[in-house]
């Protein structure tokens, strides 16, 4: 066991239960969560705060996470942590990207996000690249106004049909490079192995903690 001397600043000022998670994605949430377990954080979502859902209004990934973690941040008077993800398809310009909770529609019907990848890329013709990636960009504000960012990727496949009902978003067609089974197959700790969010945390874990 380690002291209260030894415990580095980062944990202190992440205090359990004092660190929100600027998200109402649920699989997200639950995944950051999980993540999150091994450092003693318990973080409290955006939702179980209500918090609003911004606008993400950002060209790139970690511009819209720094803009979710950022009002989070402001508006809680908490450290705030944002994930702005996506899916990338290389075939397709590397659309969705940001957009890819957008590509869902209002009801967040993921089918019908990936249903719509899958008819883009037949649109490309059947010698179309079918290689993806995942980007995962945290994001940590804290109250003061300060902000660090990380970002995390994984390279794979998509399959059709989709695979699985594990994970959530595109995790039933995505295929990581060297694995048998689909993201939307895999338990989540074998996901945590592997994921872009992992990768990101990875990189925030050796920077704050
Ligand atoms: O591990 C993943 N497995 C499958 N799909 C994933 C993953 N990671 C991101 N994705 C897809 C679905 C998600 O909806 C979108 C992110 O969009 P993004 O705006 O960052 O999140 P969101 O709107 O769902 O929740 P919020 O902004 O409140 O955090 O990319
Ligand atoms: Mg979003």
């Amino acid at each position: 066991m380690s002291g209260e001397g030894d415990t580095p600043q980062a944990i202190r000022k992440l205090q359990p239960g004092k660190l929100v998670i600027a998200s109402h994605n649920k699989g997200k949430v639950r995944e950051i969560a999980e993540l999150l377990g091994p450092y003693g954080v318990t973080p409290v979502s955006a939702g179980e705060l209500d918090l609003p859902e911004p606008e993400e209004t950002g060209t790139t990934f970690v511009a819209n996470a720094e803009l979710k973690a950022m009002q989070a941040a402001d508006l809680s008077g908490l450290p705030a942590l944002a994930d702005d993800s996506g899916l990338c398809v290389e075939a397709l310009g590397n659309d969705p990207g940001i957009f890819s909770a957008r590509w869902a529609g209002p009801e967040k019907d993921f089918r019908v996000a990936m249903e719509r990848v899958e008819r883009e890329l037949a649109g490309k013709g059947p010698e179309a690249s079918r290689d993806a990636h995942f980007i995962c960009a945290l994001a940590l504000a804290w109250p003061d106004g300060h902000v660090e960012w990380f970002e995390g990727r994984v390279d794979g496949t998509l399959v059709w049909p989709p695979r699985g009902d594990k994970g959530f978003g595109y995790d039933p067609v995505f295929l990581p490079n060297g694995e048998d089974i689909t993201f939307g197959e895999m338990a989540p700790e074998r996901k945590h192995g592997m994921s872009h969010r992992a990768d990101a945390f990875r990189q925030m874990v050796a920077a704050i903690f």
